[in-house]
Formats: C-alpha cells, structure tokens, sequence
C-alpha cells in the first residue's frame, strides 16, 4: 500500500506523515512531496522512526516521483487562512494549485483514491472531478472531499458537552465544508438529548471551528495538527477500505447521487473501489432539514466556480 501526501512539509502535512508513519500497516510505503527543499529532510527525519512503514521525500516542482504507484493520495498543499479571512478567499491560489497537481495525478496514478483537504474543499473538489473528467480518467469512487475534521470536532464537543467518551460518540456531519455548509445531525446521536438551545449552540460552534482555531492562532495559520489527525483517520479508512476490510463507513464531501448537490459530504461505505455504497445520512429534524435546505444555494455556488475554473 502506498500512500503519498502532497504538501507534506506543512503544517498539516508534517502532522498527517507522522501519524501515518506510524499507523500505516507494516509494509506499507509512504510518499511525501511538497514544493519545499525541506521535504526530503522531513522523511528523513521520520526514517528514524523504528516502524515498518518506508518514507521517501521529493521536492521540486514535480510530484510524478512521489505519486508513481500510489493507492492513496492526500492532498493539503496550498495556503491556509488569516484571521479575518473566509475559506473562500483562498480560492486564488488554492485552486491552481489543486488543478497542476491533480493534472499529475490523473497522469500518474489516475486509479488512487484521492482525498482533497485544501480550501476551499466545496470548490477544490469540484476542481478536482473536472480536472479527472477532462483527462478521461474521471471515477466518482475515487475522488474525496476530506470533512472528517467536522466530525471529529462534533464527537470532542459533543463528548465534552454530555459527559461522554468521545470514542463513544458517532455523528454524522453531512453538506459541505465551510459555515453553514456544515451540518452535524445532532438529533441523531444515541442516547442524548439536546435542548433547542443546545442545538443551535452546538451547531453553530461546529460550522465556526475552524475560525475557532485561525483566531487562536491569530495569524499563524489554521487548523494543523486536529486536521492532521482527522485526515489521518480518513487515510487509513480508505486503505482498510483497499485491502477489504468490511464495514468502513466515513462521512466524506463525494459526488454521490445526492437529491441535494452534485458534491454532499454524507456517510459512505469505503472498499476496494473507494466508495463501495453511498448510506443514506437518515432522518433529520426540523432544524436540521431546515438548515440543510437553506445551505444548498451557497453550496451550489462553491460547486459553480470549481467547475467553471477548469472549463
Ligand atoms: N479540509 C479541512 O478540513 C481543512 C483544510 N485545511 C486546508 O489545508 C491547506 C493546508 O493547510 P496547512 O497545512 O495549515 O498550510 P501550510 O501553509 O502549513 O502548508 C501548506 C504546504 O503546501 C505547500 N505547497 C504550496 N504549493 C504547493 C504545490 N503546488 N505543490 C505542493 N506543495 C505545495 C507549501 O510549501 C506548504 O508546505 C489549506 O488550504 C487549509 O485551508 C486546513 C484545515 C482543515
Ligand atoms: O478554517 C480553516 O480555514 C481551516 C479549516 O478548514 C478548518 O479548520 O476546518
């Protein structure tokens, strides 16, 4: 199994190579690129690391090297925010960024599972599925939009705001990834109940996160090492997935055959093609089918300038 990461020298990157390092089943490989010279250093370092898992870094302008063979690719290179910024505002830069190294993937491994994690992911990803689409090599299965840090911050809150383990609570957090464009079924979580207040509390401390997080840093960036974890997660969900596990289930932002959006973050079934089965998200409440309604125009128009970027 080999999964590369491109942005590897970032800040979630450094944090998402470590935890896979160390988590990947022995044997596998593990593949870092990034435009940074510190890149082959950064895999250096963790080849200290007395695990079964071989790391290779590659720096320049051409990630071919690092995604020849690869099974899984993750992708968080590109800029983060500042306080005072939008996901949005970093459409600029990120998505030619997303474009030139999705242009590789689609040469190189074109049958990869790929999961985007650069911002704004409710375009990047609609970037990404063009791109495929007009390489010829367009798979829905395979592509990913990587929401798992809404759902690992809506277990921690919800944990923290019900005295729970947090191992012991599954959410499922279904449309986008920015804002409104988040929504964590809280009515569905066993064995809790929320008051109105709690709910709309909760929820909209979840769709802020990651502002949360920007403004905590004040000026240093956005969410590193939670997004490390998470994506680490949704990594190694996908190779349990690719080596036949059974009953891998993550939310992720996928072209699923959504009534809602052409992209919906909503529960799938990861197997050896990548999404096996995409699961119904269930019933909603009031509040929940409200706000999923009334999301739907903003996320449209993130899907929208995606796809007209590449046409
Ligand atoms: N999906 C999600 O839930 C989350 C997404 N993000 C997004 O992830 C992205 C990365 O965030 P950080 O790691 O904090 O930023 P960072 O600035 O620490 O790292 C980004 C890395 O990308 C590299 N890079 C830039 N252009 C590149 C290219 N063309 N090819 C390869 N590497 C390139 C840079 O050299 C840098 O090392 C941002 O867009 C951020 O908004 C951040 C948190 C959560
Ligand atoms: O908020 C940001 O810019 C980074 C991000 O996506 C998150 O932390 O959820």
């Amino acid at each position: 199994m080999k999964v590369a990461v491109l942005g590897a020298a970032g800040g979630i990157g450094q944090a998402l190579a470590l935890l896979l390092k160390t988590q990947l089943p022995s044997g596998s490989k593990l593949s870092l690129y990034d435009i940074a010279p510190v890149t082959p250093g950064v895999a250096v370092d963790l080849s200290h690391i007395p695990t079964d898992v071989e790391v290779k870094g590659f720096a320049g302008e051409d990630p071919t090297p690092a995604l020849e063979g690869a099974d899984v690719v993750l992708i968080s290179a590109g800029v983060a925010r500042k306080p005072g910024m939008d996901r949005s505002d970093l459409f600029n830069i990120n998505a030619g960024i997303v474009r030139s190294l999705i242009e590789k993937v689609a040469v190189t491994c074109p049958k990869a599972l790929v999961g985007v994690i650069t911002n704004p992911v409710n375009t990047t990803v609609a970037i990404a599925a063009e791109v495929l689409k007009k390489a010829g090599v367009y798979d829905k299965n395979r592509l990913f939009g990587v929401t798992t840090l809404d759902v690992i911050r809506s277990e921690t809150f919800v944990a923290e705001a019900k005295g729970l383990k947090p191992e012991d609570v599954y959410i499922n957090v279904i449309g986008g990834h920015s804002g409104v464009t988040i929504l964590p079924l809280l009515s569905q979580i066993e064995g809790v109940s929320f008051s109105d207040e709690e709910v709309a509390a909760l929820t909209k401390r979840i769709q802020n996160a990651g502002t949360e997080v920007v403004e905590a840093k004040a000026g240093g960036g956005s969410a590193t090492l939670s997004m490390g974890q998470a994506a680490c997660r949704f990594g190694l969900s996908l190779v349990r997935g690719l080596q036949g596990e059974e009953n891998v289930i993550e939310c992720a932002y996928v072209d699923g055959g959504s009534e809602h959006a052409e992209f919906f973050a909503q529960p799938v079934r990861l197997g050896k093609n990548g999404v096996e089965e995409v699961l119904p998200y269930g019933e909603v409440s009031a509040f929940e089918a409200e706000a999923r309604d009334s999301m739907l125009e903003t996320l449209k128009g993130d899907i929208k300038i995606g796809v007209e970027f590449v046409k």
